[in-house]
């Protein structure tokens, strides 16, 4: 295909994946998932995806094509949106996340979720990072410190903050809040990492450092993004979902999608004919 709007060979860090490395395992299986925001507003149409494991997958589409509200659905987000209802499965590791006998709570520990705009609690460093451990009544101090220094250096944020653990975290930059938070995210172990367009809020070293600290968790987690932001997904991402007017229009791996997608809707977006 000539003409690309993105030149994906010069965007990438490095190949897909090593060629030795192991094939993918599925995280999470998405089937015929439909979304209804109340009777008649339908949001999703029969989606039906296979996210892998210790991979990026982005979703991207033109505004309100369903990016978020398909993210929301697989921490049960949707859950608090009244009147919201949900049609089909999501299968993490297998196990049925929509049963009734999920505890949600312990759903949305396991599926951590980043939003565009960074909210840290307006508490310490320190006290962000051990959150959640704290919820969950472990207070010893050398297990928090321990777990907050590891979540910090997991996060690449250790070194702009030790000296600064018990300072207020609504005095570091938005690029800085936007990694905090994720290493709050990750200090509760979760398999499973969501992120809302993280980025978009920031500038671009502080975008960069972030596209960066995603390569690095992948070979941890499963991490689904999604951006308004082609170059980005082109970047971090090894699948890349592309979504028109609450439908899946294409599933494929990243190279595939920018360089030789199969449906001539996929193609239009990239080369920037719409959205
Ligand atoms: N809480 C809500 N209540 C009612 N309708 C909603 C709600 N959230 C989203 N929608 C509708 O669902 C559709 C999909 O929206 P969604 O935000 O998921 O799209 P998106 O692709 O993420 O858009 P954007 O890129 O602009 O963020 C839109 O028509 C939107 O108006």
């Amino acid at each position: 295909m000539q003409n690309h709007a993105i030149d994906i060979q010069a965007l990438r860090r490095g190949p897909l994946q090593d060629e030795d490395a192991a094939p993918p395992v599925t995280s999470l299986a998405v089937n015929q998932l439909s979304l209804f925001y109340n009777q008649d507003a339908q949001a999703l149409y029969d989606i039906n995806l296979e996210i892998p494991k210790q991979r990026v997958t982005a979703f991207i589409g033109p505004s309100g094509c369903g990016k978020s509200s398909l993210l929301r659905c697989i921490n049960r987000m949707n859950d608090l949106v009244d009147g919201c209802r949900v049609r089909g499965q999501i299968l993490l590791d297998g196990e049925d996340i929509y049963d009734r006998r999920v505890d949600v709570a312990n759903l949305r520990r396991r599926i951590g979720m980043v939003f565009q705009k960074p909210n840290p609690f307006p508490k310490s460093v320190y006290e962000n990072v051990a959150y959640g451990l704290r919820i969950q009544g472990i207070n010893k101090k050398r297990i928090l410190d321990e777990v907050v220094e590891k979540s910090l250096r997991a996060a690449a944020l250790w070194e702009e903050v030790k000296d600064r653990l018990h300072e207020s975290a609504l005095g570091m930059s938005g690029g800085q809040q936007q990694r905090l938070v994720i290493a709050r995210t990750i200090a509760v172990e979760p398999e499973v990492l969501l992120l809302d367009e993280p980025a978009s809020a920031l500038d671009p070293i502080s975008t960069l450092k972030i596209e960066e600290l995603i390569y690095e968790l992948k070979s941890r987690y499963t991490i689904v993004i999604v951006t308004h932001n082609m170059q980005q997904a082109a970047r971090v991402s090894d699948m890349t979902a592309f979504m028109y007017m609450g439908k899946l229009v294409e599933f494929d791996s990243t190279d595939a999608i920018f360089t030789n997608p199969a449906q001539k809707q996929t193609e239009d977006y990239i080369t920037g004919r719409y959205g």
